[in-house]
Order: C-alpha cells, then sequence, then structure tokens
C-alpha cells in the first residue's frame, strides 16, 4: 500500500484527500492537532484514517502533502525533518506561494526524502472539508517546483500520483511562480477587498450601496470572502513581489486619475481598447486560478411558479445551481433568468434539461 498522508484537511487537503482515497494501492491518513477536527475528517469519510499524532500520520508515509495556512509550513517542515521519515519519501505542500517554503526546505538539507513543492492553482473563497469537493482540480493547472537538486525519480512518483487529480501539471521556477500567481491571484484579492471595504465606507452613512451592490459587484467582488488567515500569510510570505505590483498598480490608477482630471475621453477608450484586446486573447473555458462561474440565460415567461419550476428540474437531476438572477421582469416582454454553476459539467446538464422547454442562451 502506498501511505499518503495530509496534514490539514480543509479545502485543498481534504480535496487531495478525495481524489486519493479508495484508488487501488492508496491508502489516506489525515492529521490535525485538534481531536475534533480528527473526528469530523472521519465522519465526513474524507481519509482512511484520521490522528492527532504528528509522528504517527508520518511514520511510513511515501507522500506527506502539508495542506496547511503559508505561515505554518516552515514548523511542519521543521518537526517533519526530525522525524525518522521513510527513505524515498517525498513531501510536497499546496500552498499558494512558492519561493519562500522552496528555500527552506533546501536549507533543511533533509536526507534521503525530497521536498517539491506544488501549488493546486484551483479553489474557492469558501475554506473548511466541508467545502472540499473531488473535481476541485479538474482541468486546472497544478504548479510544481522542483529545483536542480530533486531527483527525477522522485519528480515522477509525485506526477504520476497527482494524476488522480485530473489537473494539468506544469514545472515552473518558484520565484517566476510567485511574481505571476502574484499579478493574477494575489493583487486582485486585495483589490476585491480594497473595493469592498470602500464601498462599506460609503455604505455606513447611506445603505442604498449595499442595497443596490447586488449582481455584477457580489461577482467582482466574490473573492473578497476568502479566508482572512490563509490571505494573511499569502501576503506576508510574498511580500516583496506584492509591494512591487501595488506600485505598479498605483500607476494604473493614478493614469485614470489623469485622464480624468484632464477629461481626456480619447485617452479612456484607449485604455478600454487595450484591455479588450489583452483579455480577448485569455484562454476561453479553462479553469484559471481565480474561479469562474459558468452563466447561462434562460428567457422565462413572467408567470408564478416558474423560478421553482427550474429549481426543482435542476435539484431533481442533481444539478448544482450556485447562484439564480432575475435580470428582468415586465408584463410586456419575458424575463430573463441568470443560472450560475461553479463547474461547467452543471451548466452542461443544465442546458440539455431545459433546452426542451425554454429559450436558453448561453
Ligand atoms: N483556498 C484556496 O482556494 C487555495 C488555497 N491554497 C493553499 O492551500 C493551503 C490550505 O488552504 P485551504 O485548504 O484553503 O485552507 P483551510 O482553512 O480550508 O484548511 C487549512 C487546514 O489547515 C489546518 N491548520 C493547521 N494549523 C493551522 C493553523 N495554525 N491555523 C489555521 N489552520 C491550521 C486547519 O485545521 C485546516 O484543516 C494554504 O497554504 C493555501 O495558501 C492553494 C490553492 C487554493
Ligand atoms: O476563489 C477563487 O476563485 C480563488 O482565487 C481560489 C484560490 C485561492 C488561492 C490560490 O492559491 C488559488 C486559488
Amino acid at each position: 500500500m502506498t501511505k499518503i498522508a495530509i496534514y490539514g484537511v480543509g479545502l485543498i487537503g481534504g480535496s487531495l484527500a478525495l481524489c486519493f482515497k479508495g484508488k487501488p494501492g492508496l491508502t489516506v491518513v489525515g492529521h490535525s492537532g485538534n481531536p475534533s477536527s480528527v473526528e469530523k475528517y472521519l465522519k465526513r469519510e474524507v481519509v482512511d484514517y484520521a490522528t492527532t499524532s504528528f509522528e504517527e500520520a508520518a511514520e511510513g508515509a511515501d507522500f506527506i502533502f502539508l495542506c496547511v495556512p503559508v505561515g505554518n509550513l516552515e514548523e511542519y517542515l521543521t518537526r517533519l525533518s526530525k522525524l525518522p521519515l521513510k527513505p524515498g519519501c517525498v513531501i510536497t505542500d499546496v500552498g499558494s506561494t512558492k519561493a519562500s517554503v522552496a528555500e527552506y526546505a533546501s536549507r533543511l538539507n533533509l536526507q534521503g526524502v525530497s521536498f517539491i513543492g506544488g501549488h493546486p492553482m484551483a479553489g474557492k473563497e469558501k475554506s473548511g472539508v466541508e467545502a472540499a469537493t473531488s473535481r476541485l482540480f479538474e482541468n486546472a493547472f497544478y504548479v510544481l517546483t522542483p529545483d536542480k537538486d530533486t531527483p527525477e525519480e522522485a519528480y515522477t512518483r509525485l506526477t504520476d500520483l497527482l494524476q488522480w487529480t485530473r489537473a494539468h501539471i506544469v514545472k515552473v521556477d518558484a520565484r517566476l511562480h510567485d511574481e505571476i500567481v502574484g499579478a493574477i491571484s494575489h493583487l486582485p484579492h486585495i483589490i476585491a477587498v480594497a473595493l469592498v471595504n470602500q464601498v462599506a465606507r460609503y455604505n455606513e452613512s447611506n445603505e442604498l450601496y449595499q442595497n443596490l451592490a447586488a449582481g455584477g459587484f457580489r461577482d467582482i467582488t466574490r473573492i473578497a470572502s476568502s479566508d482572512p488567515i490563509i490571505w494573511r500569510d499569502i501576503l506576508i510570505s510574498n511580500k516583496t513581489v506584492m509591494l512591487n505590483l501595488l506600485k505598479d498598480w498605483n500607476e494604473e490608477v493614478g493614469r485614470f486619475i489623469k485622464l480624468l482630471e484632464t477629461g481626456n475621453g480619447e485617452g479612456i477608450e484607449q485604455e478600454f481598447h487595450k484591455a479588450n484586446q489583452f483579455r480577448g486573447g485569455l484562454p476561453e473555458r479553462r479553469k484559471g486560478v481565480i474561479h469562474s462561474f459558468y452563466d447561462i440565460y434562460v428567457d422565462v415567461p413572467d408567470h408564478p411558479g416558474v423560478i421553482g419550476q427550474i429549481t426543482m428540474l435542476l435539484g431533481s437531476h442533481r444539478v448544482n445551481l450556485s447562484n439564480i438572477q432575475i435580470i428582468e421582469s415586465r408584463e410586456d416582454v419575458p424575463g430573463v433568468l441568470r443560472l450560475s454553476f461553479r463547474e461547467e459539467y452543471d451548466m452542461d446538464k443544465a442546458l440539455e434539461l431545459l433546452k426542451k422547454d425554454y429559450t436558453v442562451h448561453v
């Protein structure tokens, strides 16, 4: 049996556990220092076995996944380095930053075991094992950051195991990873939080802000609901990169201030043209680091019960709907419902079911 130990069975650790559990030749052990968490892991059946003993989880493990907040990785690595681990054991992590943990692991000079940094580039704003799902990584990128000292054989064993996640494995230099992910994931999280807090401040004097901020505002700020501890650690760990990115962001904002101050409409147009062009070239329908929603629009006659019929139909076929919004509903025009799904397969199933009775647009 190949033993996989998972430290921190939350959203990511739990999702990995679900990918591996029950697969031929694999056994999954979860660790938490908290007895009630261990009970929860077992009750939810995400692992084969769970323990509060740090040593017991690591003993004889072929793979160790550290799925705790980035700020705890060094402590976990130090503790592991003092244990008699199985020779050839591969230790990996799932932290959202890679340079600091890679440097720390190489300084530890682990003997007979390898550390290979990892980052499954998929997730959600929810945390905890309750939010874990075996399909979280499907079609997403999974970055690995081996270095010149990583044995080829250990890397291959890890990539073979990760096939169960159905993610696309990519090898990236740890520092480059932090720069890119800083720009496409960490900066958007800061911007979302700052934007929500700005509007919350205005809302203190007029609650209309909150009432009108439905729909689009909620969508583009979804990631502002992410876990504060997880994100505190990510941003502190990627501090240098983030400070540079925020300086550049200030420049972008400054450009808009100037354009508005000078009433430069042509300049504003150009900014939108430039953005449209780059955005238009982004890969479509591929799972990116920030989870997207899959939306469809359904024309519905304005009569009572129609929303109930649609949600019942989807529910009875186990299609997971994540949001529903009435875009317009007047007596003279059909209403339009926007249905949002987290997963493409849910959207596809909904399309198939609804097309029979409704006009549906993607
Ligand atoms: N949230 C996301 O969408 C993604 C997160 N990551 C990375 O995965 C790691 C885990 O994140 P999630 O699974 O989202 O978090 P989570 O909060 O769902 O899970 C964290 C786990 O670590 C345990 N833990 C152990 N020591 C802890 C401590 N001192 N403080 C808090 N929790 C402690 C918790 O009990 C929990 O089981 C982080 O390093 C994060 O950067 C990577 C990709 C996506
Ligand atoms: O909620 C979302 O869409 C995310 O952005 C999730 C996420 C969080 C952290 C990561 O390192 C990768 C992905």
